[in-house]
């Protein structure tokens, strides 16, 4: 043989090799859920809330308030409104954040109250923050915010590369939260009312559950900083503020991945009656295509928002057309959201459960991404989320199975391409 093709022979060894590590070392290391939920109790059940509460972690406490906000022309209001009341503490993570107008008022914002005196700290996705510019973090630096960016890609910690904060939380002086699926982009400003506009929904929290809301933020930022967040002025004793039984709970590939996954599964195979969920992105797996095609058999209303043509991920919309045939074929309901890009995550349950917060509902929130999602167990609330559900369904175009099945054969083969990539998306 050749010194060349020895030398071939030897590097294309090692390139195997060095292939086969990385491809390992990406792979999930414990087991995912595999088997479909027995069905044993309803959402009204006892035994769910107590499920809920063992399994997920934090228990449902009583004693909430939570308010609605839709759009942005709510949301970031109220959002500002609470950052600049701030008095001693203000934590915000995020995926999303653009320095572009929003951005540049939430980091005005942030700053007067550091200079003011409050503890501002602030956890932004390394890459979802991407497009900020160092100048306006600098500044905010410079005013005394504390901020960190999650998971600075580095080639020494490749796998860590795919887990991102994908968590969606702001909490004042411990004692006002806000979750949802708003971003800080520019896009999210407005009132949906137009294509420019996302339709989103976010939530104001009061009572005992910021606490856990807290919680879940020192999380992440004692994993990065080192730095424990404790006392007063992070967990204030917090009253009873309104009558809403509540839990917040969270999710990561470094503890508790299945957490979000679980809680769907769960909230999917109780349901009795309906199920309305809004899905800005939804590639659901096997498993979860099982459960809601098998709560449709039994009777259950299933109705499921995703975005239409607008949409920023078409690789997405892709993906998810091509898994609904078995769920169409069980009577589940499916409707594209026409005006905008539908950026909700809800799901509501039996007119009595609803989850909110940053999960959507495909594999990279239920096992790559870190995730937080509250559970509120109120029927005025859950009845509220229906009224603002059926708005939402009137401006959606529904997908037939006859529809379905007469999709053109380009986009039966690229969805059956994009949906190769369903475990990444
Ligand atoms: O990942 P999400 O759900 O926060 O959405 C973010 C958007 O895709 C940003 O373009």
């Amino acid at each position: 043989m050749s010194t060349n093709k020895v030398g071939i022979s030897v590097i294309s060894c090692v390139l195997t090799l060095v292939v086969g590590f990385l491809a390992l070392n990406f792979m999930p290391s414990e087991k995912q859920i595999e088997t479909q939920l027995t069905r044993q109790y309803d959402i009204h059940d006892a035994q769910f809330r107590r499920s809920m509460g063992v399994l997920l972690g934090p228990p449902i406490i009583e004693g909430n308030k939570v308010d609605t906000l839709l759009n942005g022309n709510q949301i970031f209001p109220a959002m500002l409104a609470a950052i600049r009341g701030a008095e001693k503490t203000i934590t915000f993570e995020t995926y999303i954040y653009w320095s572009e107008t929003i951005g540049e008022e939430f980091s005005a914002a942030l700053a007067e109250r550091a200079r003011a005196g409050v503890k501002v700290h602030v956890m932004l996705d390394f890459i979802g923050s991407m497009k900020m510019n160092d100048e306006a973090m600098q500044k905010m630096r410079d005013a005394g915010v504390q901020l960190q960016r999650y998971h600075k890609p580095a080639w020494w910690k490749l796998a860590r590369l795919n887990n991102r904060t994908h968590r969606k939380l702001l909490i004042v002086d411990g004692k006002i939260g806000f979750t949802g699926g708003v971003g800080i982009a520019d896009q999210w400003r407005g009132n949906a009312a137009n294509d420019k506009e996302w339709r989103d929904t976010h939530f104001r929290v009061e009572g005992p559950v910021v606490g856990q809301m807290q919680a879940v933020f020192t999380d992440n930022w004692t994993k990065s900083t080192g730095v424990v967040l404790d006392g007063a002025p992070y967990f204030p004793p917090l009253k009873a503020v309104g009558s809403m039984p509540a839990q917040m709970f969270s999710s990561s590939p470094t503890g508790g991945s299945a957490s979000m996954h679980l809680m769907y599964l769960m909230a999917i195979t109780a349901a009795r009656t309906s199920i309305d969920m809004s899905a800005s992105y939804f590639v659901p797996d096997d498993l979860a295509i099982r459960a809601l095609a098998a709560a449709a058999k039994r009777g259950v209303k299933v109705r499921i928002i995703v975005p239409g043509k607008e949409i920023d991920a078409g690789i997405v919309r892709l993906a998810s057309r091509e898994r609904w045939g078995d769920m169409l074929k069980a009577g589940v309901e499916i409707a594209e959201y026409q005006p905008t890009m539908y950026h909700v995550k809800a799901l509501v349950v039996d007119a009595l459960m609803v989850s909110v917060g940053s999960t959507n509902f495909d594999n990279r929130s239920f096992s790559i991404n870190d995730e937080a999602n509250l559970n509120v167990l109120d029927p005025e609330f859950a009845r509220a989320q229906v009224h603002v559900f059926e708005n939402d369904w009137k401006k959606a175009r529904r997908m037939t199975l006859a529809a379905w099945n007469n999709r053109s054969w380009t986009e039966k083969i690229s969805g059956e391409f994009a949906s190769l990539f369903g475990s990444q998306l």
